[in-house]
């Protein structure tokens, strides 16, 4: 029942950097045909290059394809259209195109909102709309959603972003249920934070709050999350995470998910009141971490006042 990767025309939105660039080199190295979607050319380029040095036969072929993923709907279908003419139906789509912007809710514009729920929702809706009739008629898929530990859980500084990656756990659950009767499989990722290029801006403008909160977990190498998803993704299990919070958010937060398998469940089960005990435990410290916080800006206001 797993997807086998040899031969494969997998579709990477968001390939040609960080997460997405690593998710098509680990399904290249397995032998698949890749097209990678973003916007900027040189780094598509750049990134089909690079990924082509892993290839394992002389057959395998890197396409890439410019097109803003959240702007137009018939764009994003002909783009589609395109890809599955040279390298055949897509058999696995990556929605990996997204943004992060932090902030406190009232220093974030008000398009801040917008442009995240666009590219980080829609983009992966525009796709999935495109290559679901496809992947139903031929009782073969994957759709691999990549929301975020922050999709899982709000926390300090993520109002626009949370909300746009809680957005794609209802679309994928809901979408889970009208096609699994067709052999289609949908994979929902929550990386934590990831050494990437995107997080390297991100954390140019993160608020102090939201900086050590995030340190509650380590930085991974996106090599690794990568890894992961893709693995989750052939097997068709609902839920990819990393790490021992990782699995932890998961248990805690399934709540109507669809189980892969009775051990999931199971799990589920057993460890609901123990993660919910751990999190009120993460959560009084997140909250003394915003206290601190605010009470050291108001400090420095009164100090700058008098001084
Ligand atoms: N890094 C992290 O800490 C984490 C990241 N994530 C999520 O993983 C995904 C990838 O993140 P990361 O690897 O850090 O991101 P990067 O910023 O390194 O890469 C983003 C990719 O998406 C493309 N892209 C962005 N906007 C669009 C668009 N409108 N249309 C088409 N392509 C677009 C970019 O290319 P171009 O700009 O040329 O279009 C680039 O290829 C994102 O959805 C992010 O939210 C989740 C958890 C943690
Ligand atoms: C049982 C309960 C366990 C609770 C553990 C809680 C850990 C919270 C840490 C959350 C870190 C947020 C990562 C967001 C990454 C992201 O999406 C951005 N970096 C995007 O660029």
């Amino acid at each position: 029942k797993p997807l086998g990767l040899p031969g494969a025309h997998v579709v990477v939105t968001g390939g040609s950097s960080g997460i997405g660039k690593c998710i098509a080199i680990e399904c290249y190295k397995q032998g698949a045909f890749i097209t990678l979607v973003a916007r900027n050319e040189d780094k598509l380029l750049q990134a089909k290059k690079e990924i082509e040095k892993h290839s394992i036969n002389d057959k395998q072929v890197v396409l890439c394809i410019s097109v803003d993923v959240s702007q137009d709907y018939n764009q994003v279908e002909n783009v589609i259209k395109q890809a599955q003419e040279k390298l055949g139906p897509v058999d696995m789509l990556v929605n990996c195109a997204g943004t992060s912007v932090s902030g406190k809710f009232e220093d974030l514009e008000v398009s801040t909102f917008e442009r995240l729920m666009s590219i980080n929702y829609l983009g992966s809706v525009y796709p999935s709309r495109a290559v679901i009739t496809t992947m139903k008629e031929r009782r073969v898929g994957r759709i691999v959603f990549v929301s975020s530990q922050a999709g899982q859980l709000g926390l300090f500084g993520f109002t626009a972003y949370s909300a746009s990656k809680f957005a794609i756990r209802g679309l994928a659950e809901a979408l889970q249920m009208e096609v699994k009767p067709y052999n289609v499989y949908i994979t929902v990722a929550y990386p934590p934070d990831t050494d990437t290029p995107g997080f390297a801006e991100e954390n140019r403008t993160k608020p102090l709050e939201t900086r050590l909160i995030s340190e509650t977990t380590s930085v991974c190498k996106p090599e690794q999350v990568a890894k992961q998803i893709v693995k989750d993704a052939i097997q068709g299990n609902f839920n990819s995470s990393l790490g021992s919070d990782g699995y932890m958010l998961s248990a805690l937060t399934c709540g109507m998910a669809p189980v892969t398998s009775i051990t999931e469940g199971l799990q589920q089960v057993v460890t609901m009141g123990l993660f919910r005990t751990i999190a009120l435990f993460y959560l009084g410290s997140f909250d003394s971490i915003v206290r601190r916080c605010m009470m050291q800006r108001e400090k420095s206001e009164i100090a700058n006042k008098t001084a």
